[in-house]
């Protein structure tokens, strides 16, 4: 297993290339499986999320072709074989569960794992079912496995979701695109995401209106052809550099970066002092002066996102006075803070809330991650520590950033990976 050795006290200077969404790309290429036609996407960010939604779509007979040879361009395209995402690769990665609705739209038929629970939570799928039976479809779970059937295919309905779950109406929008009639998806989420699928979607021929805001409306067609589109980039992976730079002291520009898909965690960032401009598809962040405490509540978007709640910690760690972070939305997101008090952080947590003391400085200790976010924290933290800090079991890291360390070396880290 790889681990970084990181050694702190370094300000990061210079630019950083933001990567293509990992959880717009993820579903973007869950979409080839709407038509027969080739779909592709360029920006495609170079993870392990990506490939293993790769291998899960070429065993369902698709055949993923990589353009650019460096895995950047990927054109998904081709018959579907088998209707079955088996329980090996459900349960590595919980964006599988995805193609359920389009399997259903496509083929009338889908067999799905359920996933299980993961680190940060118990996070079911029953809002994806209701949704998903609501349009018609025939449910039943046996062996661990969803089975869902809509044999005369799906019909559009109204549907309300008790909570606006990303997952969920993905999902639906994806399987809606081929019922017959108009589907309306009420309460629907809205991070800038949904506007990636639903242009990608109507690019494909579907008839598509209202992404991005709470109600979206869905006209179904008959069939979606081959499209090509652009992957939106990474508003997650633009924040999480941010907060390095930030901790550090430092003055970065993230290319690509933009600071009205960031939103609340942009103005966060101003709250704790740090200057956040934009230029053109250039996001500069720096910081001169010092880091003031903050409260934080995750929230569906355009709330503060669950996502840059690690690395925000990390941050406030050495933050002038007390901050409170409330996660209201996965109930066990708060594996980090031991990690980080074991660098020298003063965090307490209560029930869904964490009390983060600032202390004057971190030092360099052995570290393990536990989930994608809360490896990023560590090193967040471990650019600030004082000595070496050791960050084990990189490969929850590897899920959803591209080439870490050769971005945060290039702007003056040190870092390195070691292999085995
Ligand atoms: C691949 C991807 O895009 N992942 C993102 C997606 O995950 P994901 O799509 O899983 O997140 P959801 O918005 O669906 O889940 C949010 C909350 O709703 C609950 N829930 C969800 C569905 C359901 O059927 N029943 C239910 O109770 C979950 O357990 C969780 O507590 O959005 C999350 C919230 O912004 C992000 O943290 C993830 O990075
Ligand atoms: C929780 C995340 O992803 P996933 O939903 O794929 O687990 C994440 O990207 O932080």
């Amino acid at each position: 297993m790889d681990h970084f050795i990181i050694h702190g006290g370094r300000p990061l200077h210079g630019e950083i290339v933001i990567g293509g969404a990992k959880n717009a790309g993820l579903k973007l290429l869950v979409a080839g499986l709407l038509t027969s036609e080739r779909l592709t996407l360029s920006n495609v960010p170079r993870i392990a999320d990506i490939a293993t939604m790769r291998t899960l779509l070429e065993q369902h007979g698709l055949n993923v072709m990589d353009l650019a040879g460096d895995g950047s361009v990927l054109s998904v395209g081709g018959d579907i074989t088998n209707t079955e995402a088996p329980y090996d690769i459900v349960s590595k990665m919980r964006a599988s569960i995805l193609v359920l609705g389009p399997l259903l739209a496509r083929c009338r038929e889908a067999r799905v794992s359920l996933p299980g629970g993961c680190a940060i939570g118990t996070r079911p799928v029953d809002l994806h079912l209701k949704g998903l039976e609501t349009l018609g479809a025939e449910i039943t779970l046996e062996n661990g496995y969803i089975h869902a059937r809509a044999p005369h295919g799906l019909k559009g309905e109204r549907i309300i979701l008790p909570f606006a779950s990303v997952g969920a109406t993905e999902n639906l929008m994806m399987a809606a695109t081929l019922a017959q009639g108009r589907t309306t998806i009420i309460n629907a989420a809205r991070e800038p995401e949904m506007l990636d699928l639903a242009n990608c979607l109507n690019a494909m021929g579907a008839k598509i209106s209202g992404a991005g805001g709470g109600t979206i409306v869905i006209d179904g067609v008959e069939a979606l052809h081959g499209a090509e589109h652009r992957i939106m980039s990474d508003r997650i992976e633009c924040g999480t550099y941010a907060c390095a730079a930030a901790i550090t002291g430092g003055d970065l520009r993230l290319i690509d970066g933009h600071i009205d898909h960031l939103g609340s965690v942009a103005r966060a960032l101003e709250e704790c002092g740090v200057e956040v401009t934009q230029d053109g598809n250039v996001m500069r962040v720096r910081r001169t002066g010092a880091l003031r405490g903050i409260d934080i509540m995750t929230e569906p978007y355009p709330g503060f996102p669950t996502d840059m709640q690690a690395q925000f910690m990390a941050l406030l760690s050495v933050a002038e006075g007390a901050s409170m972070i409330t996660e209201t939305i996965f109930e066990n997101r708060f594996m980090h803070v031991p990690e980080l008090n074991r660098m020298g952080a003063r965090i307490n947590v209560h029930g869904s809330s964490a009390i983060i003391r600032g202390v004057h400085g971190l030092s360099g200790a052995p570290v393990m991650a536990t989930d994608l976010r809360a490896s990023f924290s560590l090193i967040i933290a471990g650019l600030a520590a004082h000595g070496e800090t050791i960050l084990s079991r990189v490969y929850h890291l590897d899920r959803g950033y591209e080439a870490v360390e050769r971005k945060l070396a290039a702007c003056g880290a040190k870092i390195e990976r070691v292999r085995g």
